[in-house]
This record gives structure tokens, sequence and C-alpha cells, in this order.
């Protein structure tokens, strides 16, 4: 008998920054006992915010006025194959409470890893933990100029997460610069993540954990010769990837996201075939992990982006400017 296909709406519902709403599921229903992020299945003839809104109406009594697509999870229980269609909730009227005499709780958004939830939800705590921009760095060989635009960046857009690209730096100098690098966005409450092309993965991965940076950037080379994830659950691992293939590679190394890159075409590769949104979105639709847009994109894009199912943005000249 074919796996019934199960269409399934849930929120992370948001207080500022901070926090997030979970639930748990009662003892006796399916996966029960398990913390969710509120939701259900969609009844027949309904939209996925339809029916968005009905569930956190009866289940926490909230009346929502805006949602955002988050992330969109395919998982196959035993019994089902499941669509988790993940919304960003943060503008709605009244206090969620439990409605259906569920437990409930505002959770910090940091410590979402150390609740249990059912085994499709990993890829969801990630897009939830993760900002919407990637700020990558900008090639500059003078290294007080680097610091003082780095400073000024993220003064001006306040990115959460950065990647300090290699540029053309040998290793010891990569080494150097990171370290400064780390210290001037922890300054400015933004992780920073490490990747250099010219070194070996273990090496960078040893500099991140001295450095206690936010995790390591691993090229698309890199990523390809990779066999298990060389880094702890703690840290974000992240990759660059140009097609499905890279998509797949990166899932499989359990990564936590990519950046997938050209959407649109860009002065840094002119000769790259832009994907476009329809080929961003076609790309990533059965991907279980939460995936940056690159290539000509700013800031301005990100709703675009998280409307096609991306997590957001990464960019390197829009946080030039
Ligand atoms: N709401 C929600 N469901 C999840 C999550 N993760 C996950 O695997 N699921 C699965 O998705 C399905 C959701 O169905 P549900 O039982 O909440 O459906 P519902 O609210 O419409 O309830 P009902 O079918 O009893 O009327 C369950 O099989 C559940 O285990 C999650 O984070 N939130
Ligand atoms: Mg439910």
């Amino acid at each position: 008998m074919p796996k019934r296909r199960v269409h399934v709406v849930a929120a992370a519902i948001y207080n500022g920054d901070e926090r997030v709403f979970l639930s748990r599921r009662p003892s006796y229903v399916d996966q029960g006992g398990l913390w969710e992020f509120p939701g259900g299945k969609l009844h027949p003839h309904e939209t996925g915010l339809e029916a968005l809104k009905r569930e956190l109406n009866e289940e926490l009594g909230i009346h929502v006025k805006r949602a955002q697509p988050l992330i969109r999870v395919h998982h196959e229980y035993t019994d089902k194959h499941i669509l988790l269609d993940v919304w960003g909730v943060r503008d709605f009227e009244g206090e969620p409470y439990g409605r259906e005499g569920q437990v409930v709780r505002w959770v910090p958004v940091a410590e979402l890893g150390r609740y249990n939830f059912p085994a499709a939800n990993l890829p969801i705590i990630k897009a939830v933990a993760l900002p919407h921009a990637y700020m990558i760095t900008a090639d500059q060989a003078d290294e007080t100029r680097f610091e003082t635009d780095l400073a000024a960046a993220l003064e001006r857009h306040r990115p959460k997460l950065v990647r300090l690209r290699d540029t053309a730096l040998d290793a010891e100098a990569y080494a150097a610069r990171a370290e400064r690098a780390v210290d001037i966005c922890r300054r400015a409450g933004a992780q920073l993540m490490l990747g250099h092309r010219g070194s070996d993965v273990e090496a960078m991965v040893a500099l991140v954990e001295r450095l206690d940076a936010g995790g390591l950037h691993l090229g698309s080379d890199q990523l390809g010769v990779l066999e298990r994830r060389p880094l702890e659950g703690s840290r974000w691992l992240g990759a660059s990837v140009h097609d499905a293939a890279g998509l797949a590679q990166a899932e499989r190394l359990d990564c936590d996201f990519a950046v997938l890159s050209p959407v649109r075409a860009t002065g840094s590769h002119p000769d790259a075939q832009p994907l476009g949104w329809h080929g961003l979105q076609q790309m990533i639709e059965h991907v279980r992990l939460p995936v940056f847009a690159l290539g000509g994109l700013g800031l301005e894009d990100i709703d675009h982006a998280r409307g096609v199912g991306a997590q957001g943005v990464a960019a390197i000249s829009a946080f030039e400017r």
C-alpha cells in the first residue's frame, strides 16, 4: 500500500528575536511526549496559510495577522510521507496558551537543542536559529582597511552571521586575520564563519575551535571530497554549492545550511549560468536544509528569497553600501 501523504503546517512563533513558542504533544497521540511547533494538518480545500491561522487559533487561542514562509521539510515516517510547511509568525493578537490542555512554553532559540522533537524537525530547528542574512566579507588586501570596513558593515547592517572569505590570503595570513575578525564580530553580536580553500579542513576545524568561531564554511571543492561532517554539532557548518549534486552532498554531510549561487548574473562570476528565482525554488524544494540565495542579490531581496523557500540572502557587496 502506498504511504499516506500528509501536509502539515506549523509555526515558529517569535517573541522578539530571542524566544519561540513550543507545545508538547500529549502522551496518547502519535509522537506523544515530544515537543513541536504548533500546527496541524490541512483540511480539504484549505491553503497553508488558512490552515495555519485556524490551527493556531484552535490550539493556542491567537489570531495570526501575518506569517512568512520559513522552511518546507519532506520526511518519510514508517507509516506516512509528511510535508512540514513551516511559517514564521511575529505578528499576532492574543497571548498564546495551551487551549487544548497541552503543555506549552516560550523557549530561548539558543536552547532549542535541549528539547526532544520528532525526527523531521532538525532542519526546522536550524532554520529557526539561523538569521536571514549571511554577510560575506569583501576582498581587501590592506589589513587596517579590512578591519575598519568590517566594523562599519557590522554597525550599519547588524548581521548575525558573517563569513570570512579567503580572498588571496595564504593560510597564515588568513589565520591572523581570522583571530582579529572573530573578535570584531563578537563585539558586534555576530558569529564568524571561517573557511580557507588553501588549507586542509582539519586545520580549519582546529582554527575554528581555537578561536571559538561560529563555525566552518566549506568551499564546493572541499565539500565534494569529505565523507562525514568534520565539525561538532554545536557550531555551524555551511557550504557553498552550485547545483543539485552539491546540495545533496551538503545534506549527506549533515551541513547546517548551504549557500546556492548564482541566482542572478554577477560581475564576480560572469561565465556562470544564473539559476533565476524559479530555478532556485525548484532546486531547493526537496532539500532538507536551509539554503541561502547568493549572486547579485541585496538585503531588499530577503522577503522574495524566503517566499520561494530559501532561508534568506547571502551577499558581499550589499553589506559594503
Ligand atoms: N504540528 C506539528 N506536527 C509535527 C511536527 N513535527 C512532526 O513531525 N509533526 C508531525 O505532523 C503531524 C501533525 O499532525 P497533528 O497531529 O498535529 O495534526 P492536527 O493538529 O491536525 O491534529 P488532528 O489530526 O488530531 O486533528 C503529526 O504526525 C506530527 O507528528 C511539528 O513540529 N509540529
Ligand atoms: Mg496539532
